[in-house]
């Protein structure tokens, strides 16, 4: 048995004794023992008593603590929920603020398609065929097939390009040279599209007259095609591309000058006739076409 619990049960077993021991003392002699040990057991009373406060003494303690334990873990939790409603509200915060970055986006996006719509009424309310720009350009026309864009693509390019199709309504192409840049625009040569040819030389530059030479049954046509062009515009420089001279059909471009009548065109208006070829991909261009390039350059750069 544990020390402790013994001396308790001792404590128990003698209280009950107290009042007998007064109640046998009467004498006088006595008396003063008596007080004495009355006193005594007053004392081992009040110390018995406080002895058996410390229990609960320890346990209000304990108690105290728990308590405060308590509070502490309230707090705590207090704490934790604080933070947890900061977190939730952060995240609705940052939710709210994505749901606004994105109707931001879609608002972008619907304004964006409406301008695009717009642009392209703007577009299908001009005529079908005509290309957004307006700046004066160097026109470069001609029968179906000439070589009008495979001529461009390669003067661009300063290597042989044929084109891959027939141009359907414009062909509009920039040409940067030494410090200038020039904007050249082909209008097809199918019939639908001729009808345009004129409408654009008051707005040309200096015009491009490209020919077939090996093309002999069409030289009449083409004559009488620019022929037709020139008389609209007195004064707009012409430069004559003999094309395709690496056909062994082809005409010289004697031949050519006098299938044009080139000497009619006009004895106040510029006029160069050049004999080009477009051969392999890739290649090198001939330098009649570069030396035509250069003219070209020129022209421009003085007419504007
Ligand atoms: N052999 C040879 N073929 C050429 C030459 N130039 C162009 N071609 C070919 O001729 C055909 C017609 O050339 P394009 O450049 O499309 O002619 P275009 O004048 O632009 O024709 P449209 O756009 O219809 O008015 C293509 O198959 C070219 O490859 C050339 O100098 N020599
Ligand atoms: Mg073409």
């Amino acid at each position: 048995m544990p020390h402790g619990a013994t001396s308790q049960s001792l404590c128990h077993t003698r209280e009950p004794h107290l009042p007998a021991l007064r109640a046998t003392a009467p004498a006088r002699g006595r008396a003063g023992e008596a007080k004495k040990t009355g006193v005594k057991m007053e004392r081992e009373k009040t110390k018995k008593k406080e002895k058996g406060k410390e229990p609960e003494k320890e346990k209000i303690r304990e108690k105290g603590k728990e308590e405060k334990e308590k509070k502490k873990e309230v707090e705590k939790e207090k704490i934790k929920e604080k933070e947890k409603e900061k977190g939730r509200e952060e995240k609705s915060k940052n939710k709210e603020e994505k749901r606004k970055e994105r109707e931001t986006e879609k608002e972008k996006e619907q304004l964006k398609g409406k301008e695009e719509k717009e642009d392209n009424n703007i577009l299908l309310a001009k005529p079908l065929l005509e290309p957004r720009e307006k700046n004066k350009q160097i026109l470069v026309l001609g029968l179906d097939g000439a070589g009008k864009t495979s001529v461009l693509h390669s003067l661009a390019l300063n290597r042989v390009q044929h084109s891959e199709a027939p141009t359907q309504g414009f062909n509009a192409v920039c040409i940067n040279t030494e410090g200038s840049q020039m904007e050249f625009l082909e209008i097809g040569g199918s019939e639908p599209f001729r009808s345009y040819w004129d409408m654009y030389l008051s707005k040309g530059l200096l015009l491009i007259f490209v020919v077939d030479s090996a093309d002999h049954g069409r030289l009449p046509e083409a004559k009488k095609h620019l022929h037709q062009l020139i008389e609209t515009n007195p004064i707009i420089p012409l430069v004559v591309f003999a094309n395709k001279q690496d056909l062994g059909a082809a005409y010289h471009i004697t031949d050519i000058h006098e299938a044009l009548a080139l000497s009619e065109v006009g004895n106040d208006r510029k006029m160069f006739l050049f004999g080009t070829q477009v051969t392999e991909n890739g290649s090198e261009i001939p330098s009649a076409m570069q030396d035509a390039k250069d003219l070209i350059a020129h022209l421009a750069a003085d007419m504007q």
